[in-house]
């Protein structure tokens, strides 16, 4: 399933955060979506999850219209937004089965159970969201973005914050569930990049500087790392 994004534009009122951004991806592939601070990214990947609405431009998921379409396009799209954030005196099985309700899973408790095993919550399953590490709670976050296994995972930042075990825990557990999925990545970790994925979208003051396959990257960009592409690329 791919993502196509046409002309998106997007003001918080005198605040511009995207210029007529345009970028289609492949299917199943899992795509960096870089920038500095302020490029952009959390605002597309918002509208992308059909949480803020556009001021110009259209988004496509596999063709459906998220704008008009915003029922069916919901369903294809798991998300999970920056910070994670999550009812912390909820029970980890009680927040999944909340979000399992809101999106009318048939025969909740086996997909909770599903998506526990799956995102390595076993151990953790009994206790309250607030009781667990941050690693853990990125976990859960994963674990209601995919509960009705959507095509495309909109992931913001899921590193951001953790220790050193817990992101290669994380990055482990992201790769393990983008098998078959398209999956929009930020991140400000160029070894994340690097690792994880095939695809590149850099943004810089909501303006859209490239886009390229990680494979075509030393042609493009020779002797060049990640980081130093970053630079070039953003650099004002
Ligand atoms: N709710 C808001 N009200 C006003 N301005 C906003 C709002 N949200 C974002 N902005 C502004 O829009 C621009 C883009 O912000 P956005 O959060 O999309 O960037 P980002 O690339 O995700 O940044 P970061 O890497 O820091 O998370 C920034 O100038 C930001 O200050």
């Amino acid at each position: 399933m791919s993502i196509q994004v046409k002309n998106l534009t997007k003001t918080y009122g005198s605040q511009k955060a995207l210029t007529s951004i345009t970028f289609e991806t492949q299917s199943n592939h899992i795509i960096g979506f870089l920038g500095p601070n302020g490029a952009g990214k959390s605002t597309t990947m918002k509208i992308l999850a059909g949480i803020l609405p556009a001021d110009q431009g259209e988004c496509l998921i596999n063709g459906i219209n998220i704008r008009l379409e915003s029922i069916k396009a919901k369903q294809t799209i798991g998300y999970l937004p920056e910070n994670n954030p999550l009812y912390m005196d909820m029970y980890v099985q009680e927040i999944l089965t909340f979000e399992a309700n809101l999106h009318r899973i048939p025969n909740p408790k086996n997909r909770i159970q599903q998506v526990i095993s799956l995102t390595g919550l076993t151990q953790e399953k009994h206790k309250r969201v607030h009781q667990l590490s941050k690693g853990y709670k990125q976990r859960v976050g994963l674990a209601m973005a995919i509960i009705h296994d959507p095509k495309i995972l909109i992931l913001d930042e899921p590193t951001s914050g953790l220790d050193p075990n817990q992101i290669l825990e994380i990055r482990a557990l992201i790769k393990e569930l983008s098998k078959n999925k398209t999956v929009l990545l930020s991140t400000h970790i160029m070894q994340e990049v690097e690792i994880l994925c095939d695809e590149i979208i850099v943004l810089d003051k909501g303006i859209l500087k490239d886009h390229f396959l990680k494979s075509d990257a030393a042609i493009r960009f020779p002797n060049q790392s990640m980081e130093e592409i970053f630079v070039q690329l953003t650099r004002s």
